[in-house]
């Protein structure tokens, strides 16, 4: 098909340049020679009527998908589908196959057919006018309802048009995604550069590879269906049937970070290498349907990797601090885990008192030779879970991830040389690189035809694919709640979620028709995530940003990239930013609510929940102080880089806070003041108490891990109040963005619904999607209801205390 199209492209481009005797390619925008032709379009499609508006507002064709929209031009549901068919004939009339579409041949002549249709700014409005992807959603991942569109460029897309110049000219395209790519590849990677490409390296990248038609599909003549614009744009030739048979062919476009055909190391994970070394945790995955080249894609990459990480580590700066590359590989496999370097021993997966997510008895090995990798890649890949599918015969049953760590071992460490599980084990992290071969995306959805275990297998798969991209979507809102829980899959990547962390997804295509609906289904689910990308990461990686800087800036006095205990900076600031609201917070907010009133006694039940990090966003900053105060005493022994760093935890969670609760009317704070120094002096009328003008210290003061001073502002009635002020504002940021996220909720809830009462919608990605949504729900709820009970609590227990100050 692929020469088909380009013989059809270029019969039309030829009858477009010398369409009516002038032709649209020379007529001005507007011009008569223009209108003339719309309007022998518009009249075919019985929409002659319609051809006053564009020629009355002096526009020109280019405009005709605004008379699709709303209050302009066309109004009938009806008018609306002719006008649609007839924008998608005139934007793929000349790419059908056999039998081309042709609107109506009483009105059209032999010219008009033809006019226009390959103008590149037309076909390129088309696109832009009628999509917006973002709108595409979870379902598209597995099954998708076609709906018929002429084009799925992103309005958000730059310079769509474009993409027509090249669209068949794939010598041209391909020389310069050469020498794009080439120019990549002589980057050397020196220090300076380092620094630059950290901060230009992405933090999500997208990129899709399209692999060459296959033998099996070679010899059954199946047409490849994928052309490749440019090094980000592509497009899809999906052949389609109307309902009187005649086929046509719809074409899809996207446009990605890169698009490869090669050197797809160079462009995804040489540039995170480096990172590696500024306590980066990076995910590299491929993504697509089985056969699409995943394994193929993902296996020489570690390999890559382990040679740039060796040769890095080689250098002074890296061998001085003791700087050592370790290596593991495990699957996932029905939802549980196995080790591939260890007989497929069965894994558990732990989660320790910081959430730090550990595999027990998973075997890690140092490596400091590229050749001992190999060996090891090699022996995992035996002993992967593999099967036979239609489209490929060793398929990937699993999820197999490879890691690549690097750690930093301590002198004292060395008299424990021998036991490489212990030592690998006390080596602290400095960065690290996981290589994650998805089994095939399509697996779950394929379940009809399948026996029972690879249902259960599509199943697990299916679901770890949507908590991927639930984790991904969370992590871009900046949402309190990550679903990290959702799969073994996002449980196990945890650590490379958050903090400085890289992801790189390499969606995997096939090229042939047959797999035109899964090649569609991996570019949206890819889109999406692009599209994530974009959202929020200016904002976030800013913030990530400056906290890397203070930690540069710390680490520079002692002139070393990364200072011991980098791990547990980095897991510091984790712990404040990564925000799950899972079952165990709710047990950790009772149990704090529960024990509030008796934390005299248990100082250390409050100072690790704060410690933990558990608060959501909006916690006042009253409590951040006390956070603060809390991560300083905890960690007063500590060297004052990690008090910085601790500091500066508060400080980036302090910066969310400002970013949900609005800033508050001047002077409402004093009001309040008045309004609690009121009520203290209301609760001590009650109890018919006349002193009230005593500020001795309290000896219910419930904090006892605070200092003197500390104690002495907290237990002073206006530093209650102020402290009291600062929860109640706290309160109403959580509340105001408890009611943001229910309606985000609600507004997927409706879409949900919408998807599944479509004919042949999948009732098991509803029911999985549905269980996501309701139980971001439930603990949204629940986090509020714990924070207005505890400040309930503190409500009355400071009316006891004020009670009981002015009884003396
Ligand atoms: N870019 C490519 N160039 C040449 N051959 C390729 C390319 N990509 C994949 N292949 C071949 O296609 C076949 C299927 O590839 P691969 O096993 O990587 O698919 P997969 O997506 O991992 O499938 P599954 O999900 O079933 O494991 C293999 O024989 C592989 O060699």
């Amino acid at each position: 098909m692929g020469g088909q199209l380009q013989q059809s492209n270029a019969a039309a481009t030829a009858l477009y340049d010398n369409a009516g005797g002038g032709s649209l390619h020379n007529a001005e925008p507007g011009s008569d020679a223009g209108d003339a032709v719309m309007a022998r379009w518009l009249q075919s499609a019985g929409l002659q009527h319609l051809a006053s508006p564009l020629a009355s507002s002096g526009i020109d064709h280019r405009l005709l998908p605004n008379l699709l929209m709303q209050g302009y031009g066309s109004q009938s549901a009806e008018e609306k589908q002719r006008l649609f068919k007839l924008m998608r004939s005139l934007n793929f009339n000349g790419e059908s196959g056999p039998e081309p579409f042709t609107p109506t041949a009483q009105t059209l002549g032999g010219v008009a057919a033809s006019d226009g249709l390959y103008s590149p700014d037309f076909r390129g409005d088309f696109g832009a006018g009628l999509l917006d992807l973002h709108a595409m959603d979870d379902t598209e991942l597995l099954s998708e309802h076609v709906i018929s569109e002429p084009s799925e460029l992103s309005p958000f897309m730059p310079g769509g048009s474009r993409v027509f110049e090249d669209d068949f000219n794939p010598i041209n395209s391909k020389q310069e995604r050469e020498a794009d790519i080439d120019t990549s590849i002589s980057l050397p990677m020196n220090e300076k550069e380092n620094t630059t490409r950290e901060n230009n390296v992405a933090k999500i990248k997208v990129v899709v590879r399209k692999r060459p038609l296959n033998k099996k599909e070679l010899a059954k003549k199946e047409d490849d269906i994928v052309t490749v614009n440019d090094n980000t744009y592509l497009s899809v030739h999906e052949p389609k049937l109307k309902v009187d048979l005649t086929a046509y062919v719809e074409k899809h476009e996207f446009c990605f970070d890169a698009v490869l055909d090669e050197h797809v190391y160079h462009v995804t994970v040489k540039p995170i290498i480096p990172t590696i070394f500024e306590r980066t945790k990076a995910t590299c995955f491929a993504y697509g349907q089985t056969g699409s080249g995943k394994t193929y894609t993902m296996q020489p990459l570690p390999l890559r990797a382990a040679e740039d990480l060796v040769r890095q580590l080689h250098r002074p700066v890296y061998q001085s601090q003791r700087f050592k590359l370790w290596l593991s590989y495990f699957e996932i496999y029905g939802g549980k885990l196995f080790d591939l370097l260890s007989e497929r021993k069965k894994l558990c997966m732990r989660e320790d008192g910081r959430q730090q997510v550990c595999i027990v008895g998973l075997k890690e090995f140092e490596v400091s030779d590229v050749q001992v990798v190999k060996e090891f890649i090699e022996k995992g890949n035996a002993a992967r879970s593999t099967g036979s599918t239609g489209a490929n015969e060793e398929s990937s049953r699993s999820h197999a991830i490879l890691q690549l760590a690097v750690k930093k071992h301590s002198e004292l460490k060395e008299s424990k040389r021998n036991n490489e599980g212990n030592e690998a084990k006390s080596a602290k992290v400095v960065g690290k690189i996981s290589f994650i071969d998805l089994a095939g995306s399509e697996r779950g959805a394929d379940t009809t035809d399948n026996d029972r275990q690879t249902r259960i297998e599509g199943a697990e798969i299916n679901k770890s694919l949507l908590a991927l991209k639930e984790c991904i979507r969370a992590l871009d809102n900046d949402q309190i709640h990550i679903p990290f829980r959702g799969s073994k899959l996002t449980e196990v990547l945890r650590d490379s979620f958050v903090g400085n962390s890289k992801t790189v997804m390499i969606s995997c295509i096939s090229p042939n028709a047959s797999s035109c609906e899964h090649t569609l289904n991996t570019l949206r689910y890819a889109d999406r995530v692009k599209s994530l990308s974009k959202s929020g990461n200016s904002r976030k990686d800013q913030a990530l940003n400056s906290v890397s800087q203070t930690n540069k800036d710390v680490s520079s006095t002692s002139s070393l990239p990364v200072s011991a205990g980098a791990e547990d900076v980095n897991d510091q600031r984790q712990e404040v930013k990564t925000l799950d609201m899972g079952k165990r917070f709710v047990e950790k907010e009772n149990s704090l609510y529960n024990s509030a009133a008796d934390v005299n006694k248990q100082p250390s039940s409050f100072s690790s929940y704060l410690f933990n990090g558990r608060e959501e966003k909006g916690f006042a900053s009253a409590s951040m102080n006390r956070e603060r105060f809390e991560v300083k005493n905890c960690y007063g022994d500590c060297a004052s880089q990690k008090t910085n760093s601790c500091s500066q935890n508060s400080v980036d969670t302090e910066e969310k806070v400002e970013k949900v609760s609005p800033p508050r009317r001047k002077g409402s704070k004093e009001e309040k003041s008045d309004r609690y120094a009121n009520w203290t002096k209301r609760g001590a009328n009650e109890s018919n108490l006349s002193n009230t003008s005593s500020k001795q210290p309290s000896t219910g003061n419930y904090k006892t891990t605070t200092t003197d001073n500390k104690q002495e502002a907290e237990s002073s009635p206006d530093g209650d109040i102020n402290a009291i002020l600062e929860e109640e504002e706290a309160l109403i940021a959580a509340h105001r963005k408890e009611i943001e996220d229910t309606m985000e909720i609600v507004r997927e809830e409706m879409k949900l619904l919408a998807e599944v009462e479509q004919p042949g919608s999948r009732i098991d990605n509803y029911v999985t999607q549905l269980s996501f949504v309701l139980s971001r729900k439930a603990a949204s709820l629940v986090g509020l209801q714990a924070r207005l009970a505890r400040f309930q609590h503190r409500l009355k227990e400071q009316e006891i205390l004020n009670r009981k100050l002015v009884t003396r």
